[in-house]
């Protein structure tokens, strides 16, 4: 099989799933993690004949992509804030509105001039956020947590793979005695998780039954279980006029930012993602 067939291949084993467009952007992909060349000399090289171990490659892929599986996890790799991160099902795959949460960040540290800031995020998966932010702020002093095992074995991975220091701890964060030992931050962010089961119905195949469930899930009669109990943590553990971010459920925006203003934060803002949609919301301690 050539580079040439072995493209065609995905594509047409994943169009009728994907769609033509989809099917091709996720062989091009397939077959740069195969055969580690460019799009460009995957095009020179057309011709060139795929090793019988690729080919073994090829079909895994092509078979785990028929189940569904989402493709970062095929590949073991996800872009993020111009990183390429290793993935697996204990982490979340990051996702583009969450680099306009480290975005947001990033500048606000840098407009405020702060000369040695010290940074929490809570239930930080891949390392995605706390990764980017020391890669983009290096004087920061940078710390993670997470409750699950798996997902800071693999944020400790990406950490050391981008030479990064930043410090992780295992750490549920719904326990105050988990957490009461934890010193104080200027900046307090979270991704947490914040979809109601009832919305599962709606969701892609290839998120609900891959991505892990703890990530991404939430009692449905308790919606703002994570903003809340971080809401009163942060209250604890953040300087006065420091400031908690968090990435939100769209369907959340007003009653998030209702509730970080009911625990006392001030200068409480909501901030639309690329797609317009509430996606994140700012609070300051007094
Ligand atoms: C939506 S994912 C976010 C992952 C990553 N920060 C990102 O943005 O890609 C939520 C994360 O919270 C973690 N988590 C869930 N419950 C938690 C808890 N009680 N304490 C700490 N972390 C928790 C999950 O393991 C998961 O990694």
């Amino acid at each position: 099989m050539t580079i040439q067939t072995a493209f065609t291949h995905i594509v047409t084993s994943l169009e009728p799933l994907q769609g033509q467009r989809e099917a091709g952007n996720i062989a091009h992909i397939i077959m740069e993690h195969i055969t580690g060349l460019s799009k460009m000399d995957r095009i020179v090289y057309k011709e060139r004949a795929l090793t019988a171990a690729q080919e073994t490659q090829l079909t895994a892929a092509v078979n785990a992509l028929l189940t569904h599986q989402p493709v970062q996890y095929v590949t073991g790799t996800s872009w993020f804030y111009g990183m390429e991160l290793k993935v697996n099902p204990h982490v979340l795959i990051p996702r583009p509105e969450t680099e306009e949460l480290v975005e947001w960040v990033v500048l606000d540290v840098r407009a405020a001039q702060l000369s040695h800031p010290r940074i929490l995020d809570i239930g930080t998966g891949s390392g995605a956020i706390p990764v980017a932010i020391k890669k983009e702020l290096p004087h920061a002093t940078v710390q993670a947590v997470d409750v699950s095992e798996g997902a800071l074995a693999t944020a400790k991975e990406n950490a050391a793979l981008q030479q990064l220091e930043v410090t992780f701890e295992l750490i549920d964060i719904l326990s105050k005695q988990a957490w009461a030992h934890l010193p104080v931050f200027d900046i307090i962010i979270s991704n947490p998780p914040y979809i109601c089961q009832r919305e599962s119905a709606d969701m892609q195949e290839q998120v609900v039954a891959y991505e892990p469930s703890l990530a991404l899930f939430v009692p449905d009669e308790d919606a703002l279980l994570f903003y809340r109990e971080i809401g009163l943590m942060a209250k604890e553990k953040l300087r006065a006029g420091g400031a908690l971010y968090f990435e939100i459920n769209e369907a959340y925006g007003k009653e998030t930012a209702a509730l970080l203003e009911s625990q006392g934060y001030v200068e409480v803002e909501i901030k639309k993602d690329l797609f317009g949609k509430d996606r994140m919301v700012k609070g300051v301690l007094k």
